[in-house]
């Protein structure tokens, strides 16, 4: 797994002060917000929200929803503005990241340098503006641009990456969960903003000082409109789905590759290896998995089924964002409602001896510490207590039983109209084929 080592390891634990908005007061954007509501535009939606509208391509620049702090082409300096120069946090393969300093206020933030010329760097700073806003994506705070760089200054993610979380094994269902939750709720808000982020993966997701996380790393993000298939090939190897090796591919890549992630969650391993990446992509696209042995045994079936309907290679069967937040194993780990239904308690006797079977076991012999860290505040999918074996733990067997039967008769998925045009003779294209090349490289 190299792909995993190439970022930083761990993080310094760095002070994370208020946000100060020094470019935009609280007025002008409360218009901006009232503007953006207007015209339908979901500029920063509350968790959970369905959103009524789908803005269509750059409707939130033309509306001029794009905060000018973050506009493009503005005459003022970073230097103005930011005390650059800080601790190098990152390194990409256009640029490099560092802390900066707010001369006003003084609270630090993390700076992006991109190299200016490649067409790429452009549509990362384009789309990052777009997407920018939501909870969950790495908050921009201001675009500034010399005659050789652009320099984003976003919101600091002092908790460092999740994969350095996860180098310790699996975790608990739980905190599974609550994970793939807040990565789904993000990626369901990009699919609507017509954004595929084609590279989600534990190093992208980034931690905040209280351990909320955010997507980061928009460089391969690609914006789509309805009924678009894209082309060229872009992602991970280890997290890259099989319709894009195949050339013809849409937003649902992105289920696939949190697929990935909650396979490495649950059992701590990637699903896909290889020496290679052409090993890796060989099993990526011919692989059949198997969710009966191993350590799957000690996780529940509805955790399973969930895996298995995000990695199926029918794109038309793979589930939506959407579907994977109201799957029956995730809204029984992260809604309280579903939490306080009364259990009689015979039912819980009768299920008790069951727990092993459904549960995902502290002792599942599969080593390391769990990568709950009771240190992190409630809200943050870190803290759960789930993965010891508690009252709580016994509780949840019950419902996990339940809902292991009900599952399998739920039918989650419809088919997607957009992905008929795929077919498995369709040739590879050509830029993909070039792409191919710095994709094994990255690897
Ligand atoms: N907002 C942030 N707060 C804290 N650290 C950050 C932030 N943004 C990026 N980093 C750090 O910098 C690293 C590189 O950032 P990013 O992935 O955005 O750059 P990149 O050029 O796209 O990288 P790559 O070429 O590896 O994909 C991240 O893995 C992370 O460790």
């Amino acid at each position: 797994m190299r792909s995993m080592k190439k970022k930083r390891k761990g993080s310094e634990r760095l002070n994370l002060p208020e946000i100060s908005r020094s470019h935009c007061s609280l007025e002008r954007r409360s218009r901006l917000n009232k503007r953006c509501r207007e015209y339908g535009v979901a500029t920063v939606p509350p968790r959970s929200a369905s959103f009524l509208v789908t803005p269509p391509r750059g409707l939130k620049r033309k509306i001029g929803c794009i905060e000018k702090a973050t506009q493009m082409g503005r005459s003022v300096r970073i230097g103005d503005d930011y005390v650059t120069g800080g601790i190098k946090i990152g390194q990409g393969k256009f640029g490099s990241v560092s802390v900066c300093r707010a001369r006003a206020g003084g609270a630090e933030y993390a700076c992006k340098t991109l190299k200016k010329g490649d067409e790429t760097v452009h549509r990362e700073v384009e789309i990052m503006q777009h997407v920018s806003g939501h909870p969950g994506v790495v908050n921009l705070e201001a675009v500034y641009d010399d005659a050789e760089c652009w320099h984003l200054v976003m919101e600091l993610c002092s908790g460092g990456r999740l994969v350095d979380r996860m180098r310790n094994g699996p975790c608990s269902e739980h905190v599974a969960a609550g994970i793939l939750k807040e990565v789904m709720l993000v990626v369901k808000y990009c699919h609507h903003m017509g954004v595929v982020h084609r590279d989600i993966k534990p190093e992208n997701i980034l931690l905040t000082g209280s351990g909320k996380l955010k997507l980061a790393d928009f460089g391969l993000a690609i914006r789509i409109s309805e009924g678009q298939s894209l082309t060229g090939i872009a992602g991970s190897p280890a997290y890259v789905a099989p319709e894009v090796l195949l050339g013809r591919y849409s937003e649902k890549v992105d289920i696939w590759s949190s697929g990935v992630l909650l396979h490495a969650l649950l059992v701590g391993s990637l699903p896909f290896k290889g020496d290679s990446p052409e090993a890796v992509f060989e099993e990526v696209k011919n692989v059949k998995l198997d969710f009966q042995t191993g350590a799957w045994e000690s996780i529940s079936k509805p955790a399973r089924d969930l895996v298995g309907r995000m990695l199926t290679r029918d794109i038309s069967a793979r589930i939506t964002a959407d579907e994977v937040l109201s799957h029956p194993w995730i809204l029984f780990y992260t809604e309280q409602t579903l939490k306080m239904l009364p259990v009689k308690s015979k039912l819980k006797l009768q299920h008790a001896a069951a727990c092993h079977k459904f549960v995902s076991a502290p002792e599942s012999g599969l080593g390391g510490i769990r990568i709950d860290d009771g240190s992190l505040e409630d809200s943050s999918p870190f803290s759960s207590s789930s993965g010891s074996c508690n009252s709580e733990y016994n509780d949840d067997c019950v419902w996990i039983d339940a809902l292991a039967t009900a599952v399998s008769r739920v039918r989650i998925s419809e088919t997607n109209k957009r992905t008929k045009l795929w077919g498995p003779t369709s040739p590879i294209d050509q830029r993909g084929s070039s792409n191919m090349k710095s994709l094994c490289k990255a690897f």
